[in-house]
């Protein structure tokens, strides 16, 4: 039960239509055994013809109660129905607030299609718990129980068959299956997350595939988990069904019981003849509040491990949110000073430091260039400058503040990034450009993409899920544009031109740096061209900073940058 605390906790936020719906269904419970207990009643009196006044006074209270159940039913529905959506919101709104807090080490942690199974099914599970598990044993308790303590006033004996049967049906058998059911539920539930993963990863990667001629392969590995998931929710279905078999089997027996003891009670001269059909109207009927029992063990553990692995989650986002909610304020709107000192990162679960030992400046307003071979950490740096991961040891700061200690939203509403991988929403050019700004008019963004050579594009043009109709190049010019439009004092650029043609990729860099006047820049380039304008050069390999300098000193000082220089003109000689 400890993995449902903290649904039990976001369940009670809002408790009143929870309170309310319990109450209609209790009315209605018992509503529903006063009109079968009445109906026994009449139809037994009338046999004994007694005055019509009588009858005419127990039909009067036959048509209450009727109209009462109905009511009460509706109103049941109602609230119950009410309560679950206000749960379900808010249990989706408490998730994908601690998620938040994950990004974006979140992919390093969790497979895409994983993450989907538990954002939309687990999320989704958790809806039943108050409708299926918690609502049906209050209702059935007080409405057995009210029901009981009515039947002592005539037999008490019957009274205790009536509490054997609940004690049966609503507690021994639904336990027993309950018991049963926990190996399927985890199965099942971790089954439907391994095929949305191998699902996702399949149509991710679909196209590669089907160039390697893999796709039957994967196909069949999919339709195999895809048959275990199936025979599992078989499994799952026949215990319901033999569940709400035997518990039904053992209400009819009951009712038999009330039947057989009953006739020996009035034969016996112990019990009035008149009430016998009564009370076994309402101990068949009585048992009907226990048949949404049949189903609670299920939904049980169902809720159980999804609250499991969602709040698993969580606990790890409750960590990272204690980290990231800092609110110191800079002034970004004039470009900000970068120190870097002593700085360590290791990836989460790595033991290989990423970067070791990096100490830089980034003065107000310089344009600095980071080179070096592939792998040697430069994007690596550039995250943690991005504050989307914090380094190991050592210090960040920006105008002299920690940039732990800033204010997330404040920091990335002046930073213009284009990253080495750039996302692009279904839409059209115009809603893709506007991340960068609501307000940004048209006559602003037609302007830009010229400026990236991008004037082919409408601004009403659709753009496929993630860029999928634009070439790499152009995918990569359309980020530079919503970096320009977005006006940040910082301006991170990671590879941001590696598949453009020279010529537009020259004209592109500098109508951005002519933009970019006054911004802090960082570029990372794999190209070494083109870095004469830049204030200094950083050179990195293997995680340290090795060189720095302007153009002309690295390459007076003929060392690691001035060899890569004469490589690259060797290979493009
Ligand atoms: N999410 C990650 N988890 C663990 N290791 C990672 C992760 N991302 C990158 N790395 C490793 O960190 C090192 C630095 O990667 P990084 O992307 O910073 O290199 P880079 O210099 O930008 O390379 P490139 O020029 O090829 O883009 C690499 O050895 C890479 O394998």
């Amino acid at each position: 039960m400890t993995e449902l605390k903290s649904v039990i906790k976001l369940m009670f936020i809002e408790r009143k239509d929870m309170y309310i719906s319990v109450f209609f269904g209790v009315f209605a419970g018992i509503s529903t055994v006063a009109v079968f207990a009445i109906s026994g009643y009449i139809v037994s009196k009338a046999a004994l013809l007694p005055p019509l006044y009588i009858l005419t006074i127990f039909v009067a209270l036959l048509k209450l109660f009727t109209v009462i159940r109905a009511f009460s039913k509706y109103a049941e529905r109602y609230y119950s129905h009410k309560a679950t959506f206000t749960i379900l919101s808010n249990v989706r709104t408490y998730f994908f607030t601690k998620l938040e807090g994950l990004a974006p080490s979140l992919f390093q942690r969790f497979r895409s299609g994983d993450l989907l199974a538990r954002v939309v099914g687990d999320v989704e599970s958790l809806q039943h718990f108050f409708l299926r598990v918690i609502y049906p044993p209050i209702v059935m308790l007080v409405v057995f129980l009210t029901t009981i303590i009515f039947t002592t006033l005539f037999s008490l004996p019957v009274a205790l068959v009536l509490l054997t049967g609940l004690i049966l049906t609503g507690f021994c058998i639904p336990l027993i299956f309950a018991i049963k059911q926990r190996g399927i539920q985890s199965n099942i539930r971790q089954l439907r997350a391994q095929l949305s993963t191998d699902t996702t990863e399949f149509l991710y990667g679909f196209l590669d595939l089907k160039l390697y001629r893999k796709v039957p392969l994967k196909e069949k590995a999919l339709r195999r988990t895809s048959d275990v998931y199936i025979g599992e929710q078989k499994d799952r279905g026949k215990q319901e069904q033999l569940n709400f078999a035997v518990n039904h089997w053992v209400s009819l027996v009951t009712s038999w019981s009330v039947l057989a003891l009953g006739a020996y009670l009035v034969s016996a001269n112990e019990l009035d003849g008149v009430f016998l059909a009564m009370l076994v109207l309402v101990s068949l009927t009585v048992f009907e509040t226990a048949t949404p029992m049949t189903e609670a063990p299920s939904y049980f553990e169902d809720a159980r491990n999804a609250s499991t692995r969602l709040f698993s989650i969580i606990d790890e986002a409750e960590n990272e949110q204690e980290r990231k909610n800092k609110n110191k304020v800079v002034d970004l709107q004039k470009a900000p000073e970068i120190e870097c000192a002593n700085v360590d990162f290791y990836f989460p679960g790595e033991d290989r430091p990423t970067l070791a030992n990096v100490s830089l400046r980034l003065p107000s307003g310089s344009k600095t260039a980071i080179v070096g071979p592939s792998g040697c950490g430069k994007s690596a740096l550039l995250h943690l400058l991005l504050k989307l991961y914090s380094p190991s040891s050592g210090t960040i700061t920006v105008q002299g503040q920690l940039l732990a200690d800033l204010d997330e939203d404040q920091f990335w509403e002046n930073i213009s990034p284009v990253l080495q991988s750039n996302h692009f929403f279904y839409g059209t050019v115009r809603d893709n450009l506007k991340l960068a700004g609501e307000h940004i008019s048209d006559k602003e963004m037609n302007e830009v993409l010229s400026w990236v050579k991008l004037d082919h594009l409408s601004l009403g043009a659709t753009i496929l899920e993630k860029g999928a109709n634009l070439s790499g190049g152009e995918q990569q010019r359309l980020a530079i544009a919503r970096a320009i439009l977005k006006k940040g004092s910082l301006l991170f650029l990671d590879e941001p031109t590696s598949s453009v043609d020279p010529i537009t990729e020259q004209r592109v860099m500098n109508k951005l740096f002519t933009q970019a006047k006054g911004s802090t820049v960082v570029l990372i380039s794999h190209k070494l061209t083109g870095l004469e304008q830049m204030d200094q050069i950083i050179v990195m390999d293997k995680g340290t900073i090795i060189e720095t300098g302007t153009y002309p000193e690295l390459i007076k000082r003929k060392g690691y940058f001035y060899q890569m220089k004469q490589i690259e003109k060797s290979v493009f000689l």
